[in-house]
């Protein structure tokens, strides 16, 4: 397993990415479970108050057979979604299977004005017509190898390749 360094910084672009999109009504809701701990992370960055919107892709998933229901499947929005403005937040986007999920899932709960995307690292490989509206950093890997989210108990974190076996 090898380390991409500078995921600290990559942060830092996302942190500017996300408050260039942000709107006077914007809601952040993150993507269990990468995106819910950015999403974290971002809404204390930014000086908002409250906790923000967690969205599991679980329960709409076409690999839902295979992977069932996990522990971190609870959707959690305490905002109306009706009318609302959505910034979606990931760590990584591949194929854009999990983001056409959690759209299933967020039109589950009303009618948003506008949903957005902003992604830690997009990695390309898509295989649905989904696409950010902020990439901190654009990356092409082979199918074989995963990205994924190292997080430490101090909220400090790392990117990783792992082998896909
Ligand atoms: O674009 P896709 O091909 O759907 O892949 C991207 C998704 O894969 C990972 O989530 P995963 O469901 O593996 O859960 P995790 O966040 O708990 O790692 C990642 O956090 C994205 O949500
Ligand atoms: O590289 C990848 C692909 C999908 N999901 C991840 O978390 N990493």
């Amino acid at each position: 397993m090898s380390q991409i360094p500078d995921a600290e910084a990559l942060y830092v672009d996302l942190l500017a990415g996300v408050r260039a999109l942000m709107r006077a009504d914007t809601q952040l809701v993150g993507v269990t479970s990468g995106g819910a701990w950015l999403v974290g992370r971002l809404q204390k960055d930014l000086g908002l108050a409250g906790a923000p919107g967690i969205i599991s892709s679980a329960m709409h998933r076409d690999d839902f057979a295979r992977r069932g229901l996990s522990a971190s499947a609870q959707t959690v929005l305490p905002f109306d979604v009706n009318g609302a403005d959505v910034l979606l937040l990931d760590d990584v986007l591949y194929t854009g299977r999990t983001i056409r999920a959690v759209l299933n899932e967020l039109f589950d709960f009303g009618r948003p004005a506008c949903v957005r995307l902003a992604v830690l690292v997009d990695r390309g490989g898509r295989q649905l017509p989904v696409a950010a509206d902020f990439a901190a950093t654009r990356l092409t890997l082979p199918d074989t190898q995963l990205l994924a989210l190292a997080r430490a108990a101090d909220g400090a974190f790392s990117l990783q390749i792992e082998e896909n076996t």
